[in-house]
């Protein structure tokens, strides 16, 4: 068998990334002294060639050799089995090394995952294979020379780490190699990456194979060994060598890219069982090597299971079933190329654990990994691209030298480089490389120059904007005069002259740089493609990075100034806003003093005194448009002294006031007890009137809509709409107002009932009747009889100091929504117009005027009711200082309007700043 053949015909490992088979490769070591002695030298293994064997029929060898050993295998045929690889027993670990190990060396290089490891029962050759004898190194030290060479050579142009850790399941205890510290380390899953970390484990960072060297002779010294009978310097640990390798493009260019991968060296434990051996191995100790062993047999027959029939749902890989299958999850079934060197020895003495380990094997073959490179990719800071180019002609420079050193290509720097002299190089290279270096120069020159030009045409652009903004606002604001005016309309003329020329620079430039771009890949590949040594490439190649990163840098350079400029602006509005914040503040406490002003509050509470129907709207505030309900309390009105009355109380407050609503009313006027019952002995309650019913109450009479009115009494209609105060209008029934007034429905319903009885004999006579009939003509009179409207803040106190007491409140929101003064006003003008149409005014000082009139008829005439209210009104200490009243809540009202338009302006300031962000 000629091992030294290195065609590579076991080549079902695709070096790309993808789905990949684990790669099963067989060593048959040769016989140990003790089994020719013992075993006569029988052989149960035939390598056929390099991917096949024969494992012989026992009892034929037996036969053979003459020979009486017991495999325990009943009826046992030769066997054929084929693996990726099959080195003989005249193999060595470098031919190892060669066909399999070498192979993987740059993709570990290029971000690939790795696992090699080594199976086998004890004495199989496993640890020879993995860590070595004394005169032949094994496959860890091996690849890892290897490994530093290829690192050698990747760290011209990459840093490379490579950083070591060694570790050993021993009894399922996970112990470091490295550290003399011989505690149990703790494994544990990553949540987010799914990847088993080793809490406290070495790792040494390694720059020479020698450093490698001592590192694994600490570690074998360190590992766990008992002396068994089969094997006398047996290992019953599993020994994990891993190997992480960071890289990264020194010329890192423009995007980081962060290299790492992971080289997994794994000399596993014997995998025959323990206890069958006469070895001084406890059962439990037996037991537990089995337990990572029997769990990586049941991983690798899930996993193969699994490759073969497809992912299913019962398909469970016991990778957590112990230590080891949990460390190499990755290495067997995830992002990981894996190679299973099967230990066997062809003696006869271990036709068993042979038997075992090619069974073993074979399903090892059968599974799938997918692996993919591992690659970081991190953009550069602003920051770092100084350093980067820095790096870049750092690098250069040491390119130019050793360029220089081999073919005298380049003029020396310092100017004496004895290299120079040496003209080497030749003629037609060293022009291609100076076209080149010049095509790479120009063009990157232009891309430069356009890209300033954008830059400086836009930030121009922004000026211009912006002045072109101050100048609009001036000529809005209409300060300027005519003169000033024409100047800025020239000025705005002017530059948006500029403005339509720097864009159409800036269209041109935009246009320009796409196609230098396309331009820069073209250039790019014919660095890549040019028939010039490597260095040379490579060279030119950095200074494309260079020139890469400076035009990056410039764009970098210009996001970060623009966003300081943002920080800036921000920071300034920042400080403005909590100038006006504190400003707010300010204001919303002289407002509230302003509320507070007692002392200027007409006391409107005075007209509820009037006895006369009186509407009371406590407030007239936004509520009108939201969901409020409102409290009407009707007083049914009385007779004799008492005055019909309603008074409707509406406190409506809006969403964020602070009192709740509150009826009011003058109930305890009424001494008569028929007040706590109206006049059809309906009981006195409130009635709950919804806003639109209210709207209705209030609002100018519309054509062809019902309105509802609530009492017999209300005939007038008022608009307290801001827009239209004073439509204030009286309509009497049955006077000459276009106004028809709706009876009230009660009075529709009895007035039918007391028609009914009177088309009733029975009926038509009795007192009920006459009494029914009596009161509905009065109700009916009463209802033609004429009324008046007023406002009034009844039962509000004045003197409150609370600024939301009702009474505040709701000046506040009267001030604040107009109507309540022209409420008072109306009032006024209503007693003036009466004043001026009727002569014979009472006279105001004649209070008993008005109990003889009141004595006079039952019901006072519309005529008398306007006389009272003009009699109550001027007899009222407070309407004698109404003017100054008014006078004081128009002041009142002009400070805190002037508070409110601070605040609009506030709100309007705030509301820009956040438009613009
Ligand atoms: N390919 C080989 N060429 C020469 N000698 C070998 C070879 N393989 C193994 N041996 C020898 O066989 C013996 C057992 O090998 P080794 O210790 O490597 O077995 P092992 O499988 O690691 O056993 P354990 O499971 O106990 O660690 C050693 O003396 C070793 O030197």
């Amino acid at each position: 068998m000629n091992n030294n053949n290195n065609n590579n015909y076991y080549n079902n490992n695709s070096m790309n990334q993808g789905n990949s088979k684990i790669q099963v490769v067989l060593r048959k070591r040769p016989l140990l002294q003790k089994e020719i002695e013992k075993g006569n030298g029988a052989e149960v293994v035939e390598v056929v060639n390099r991917q096949q064997i024969n494992l012989l029929d026992p009892d034929e060898i037996n036969h053979r050799y003459n020979l009486h050993y017991n495999v325990n295998k009943n009826r046992f045929k030769e066997t054929h089995f084929t693996f990726d690889s099959v080195f003989d027993e005249n193999s060595n670990n470098f031919q190892i090394y060669q066909e399999v190990g070498e192979q993987y060396l740059n993709d570990i290089l290029e971000g690939f995952n790795t696992t090699i490891f080594a199976y086998g029962a004890t004495g199989a050759g496993k640890t020879y294979t993995m860590v070595g004898s004394k005169d032949m190194p094994g496959l860890m030290n091996i690849m890892l020379d290897g490994l530093f060479q290829k690192v050698k050579q990747k760290e011209v142009t990459h840093d490379v780490t490579v950083r070591i850790a060694y570790m050993e399941i021993y009894n399922e205890n996970l112990k470091d190699l490295i550290s003399s510290d011989q505690k149990n380390l703790d494994l544990r899953e990553d949540p987010k990456s799914d990847v088993t970390l080793i809490h406290g484990l070495t790792e040494v960072e390694v720059t020479d194979p020698q450093s490698i060297a001592n590192i694994l002779k600490i570690g074998a010294k360190n590992r766990s060994k008992d002396s068994t009978i089969s094997n006398e310097a047996s290992s019953r640990s599993h020994a994990i060598l891993q190997i992480s390798i960071e890289s990264a493009d020194r010329a890192e260019g423009l995007e980081k890219e962060i290299i790492v991968s992971k080289l997994s060296l794994v000399d596993l434990a014997g995998s025959e069982r323990a206890w069958s051996n006469k070895s001084k191995v406890s059962k439990l100790e037996g037991a537990k090597i089995n337990q990572s062993l029997l769990t990586l047999g049941n991983c690798i027959q899930a996993l193969s299971e699994q490759s073969e029939k497809g992912p299913s749902k019962n398909n469970f890989i016991p990778y957590r079933g112990s230590k080891l299958t949990r460390l190499l999850k990755d290495s067997l079934g995830g992002n990981c190329r894996t190679v299973m060197i099967a230990n066997i020895s062809g003696s006869i003495l271990s036709f068993e654990d042979t038997y075992n380990t090619l069974q073993y094997a074979s399903r090892a073959k059968n599974i799938q990994v997918h692996v993919h490179k591992n690659v970081i990719q991190s953009s550069n800071h602003v920051s770092n691209y100084a350093a980067i180019i820095e790096k870049l002609n750092r690098e250069n420079e040491n390119l130019r030298n050793i360029l220089n050193s081999e073919n005298g290509r380049f003029p020396p720097i310092n100017g004496n480089s004895p290299m120079h002299m040496n003209n080497q190089l030749d003629p037609q290279l060293s022009q291609q490389l100076e076209q080149l270096e010049q095509l790479v120069k120009v063009h990157f020159d232009e891309e430069q120059g356009c890209f300033r030009t954008i830059q400086e045409s836009q930030m121009k652009q922004e000026k211009i904007y912006k002045m072109n903004l101050k100048l609009q606002q001036e000529l809005q604001k209409g300060s300027a005069n005519n003169q000033q005016a024409q100047h800025f309309r020239e000025q705005l003329q002017i530059n948006n002259q500029g403005m339509q020329n720097i864009q159409q620079t800036i269209q041109e430039m935009n246009q320009r740089f796409r196609s230098l771009q396309e331009g820069r890949k073209m250039i790019i590949q014919k660095v890549k493609g040019a028939q010039l040594p490597p260095k040379m490439i490579t060279y030119l190649q950095n200074l494309v990075a260079v020139n890469e990163a400076a035009i990056s840098n410039l764009e970098k350079e210009l996001t970060y100034k623009q966003n300081e400029d943002k920080i800036r602006e921000k920071e300034i509005e920042i400080a403005e806003l909590s100038d006006q914040l504190q400003l707010r503040d300010r204001i919303l406490i002289q407002q509230k003093n302003v509320l507070e002003q007692n002392e200027i509050a007409p006391h409107y509470s005075k007209f509820a005194n009037i006895k006369d129907t009186n509407i009371i709207i406590s407030s007239i505030s936004p509520a009108y448009t939201q969901n409020h309900s409102i409290n009407i309390n009707h007083n049914g009105g009385g007779y004799g002294n008492n005055y019909n009355n309603l008074n409707i109380s509406m406190h409506s407050i809006d969403q964020d006031s602070i009192p709740s609503m509150t009826k009011i009313n003058n109930n305890n006027r009424y001494s008569n007890p028929r007040q706590s019952a109206d006049r059809v002995g309906r009981p006195v309650a409130k009635n709950i009137l919804s806003i639109q019913d209210i709207q209705n109450l209030v609002k100018p009479k519309s054509k062809g809509k019902k309105r509802f009115i609530p009492s017999a009494r209300v005939q007038s209609q008022v608009n307290l709409s801001a827009k239209n105060p004073t439509n204030f209008t009286n309509s009497p029934s049955g006077s000459n107002s276009s106004h028809k007034r709706p009876l009230y429905p009660y009075l529709n319903a009895k007035k039918q009932r007391v028609q009914k009885m009177q088309g009733d004999p029975l009926h038509s006579h009795t007192p009920q009747y006459q009494k029914q009939k009596k009161n509905m003509q009065s109700s009916m009179m009463e209802e033609q009889s004429t009324a008046n409207i007023s406002y009034s803040d009844t039962n509000l106190s004045p003197n409150s100091k609370n600024p939301y007491s009702s009474y505040n409140y709701q000046n506040y929101l009267v001030n604040k929504y107009t109507n309540h003064i022209y409420s008072i006003q109306n009032l006024e003008s209503l007693d003036n117009s009466q004043r001026k149409s009727s002569n014979n005014t009472p006279s105001i000082k004649n209070k008993g005027g008005i109990n003889k009139v009141q004595s006079q008829r039952n019901m006072p005439t519309f005529q008398q009711r306007k006389n009272i209210v003009e009699y109550d009104v001027h007899q009222s200490p407070y309407v004698k200082s109404f003017k100054n009243a008014e006078e004081a809540a128009a002041s009142r009202k002009n400070k805190l309007m002037q508070l409110n338009l601070n605040l609009d302006h506030l709100k309007e300031l705030y509301t820009k700043r956040q438009n613009n962000q």
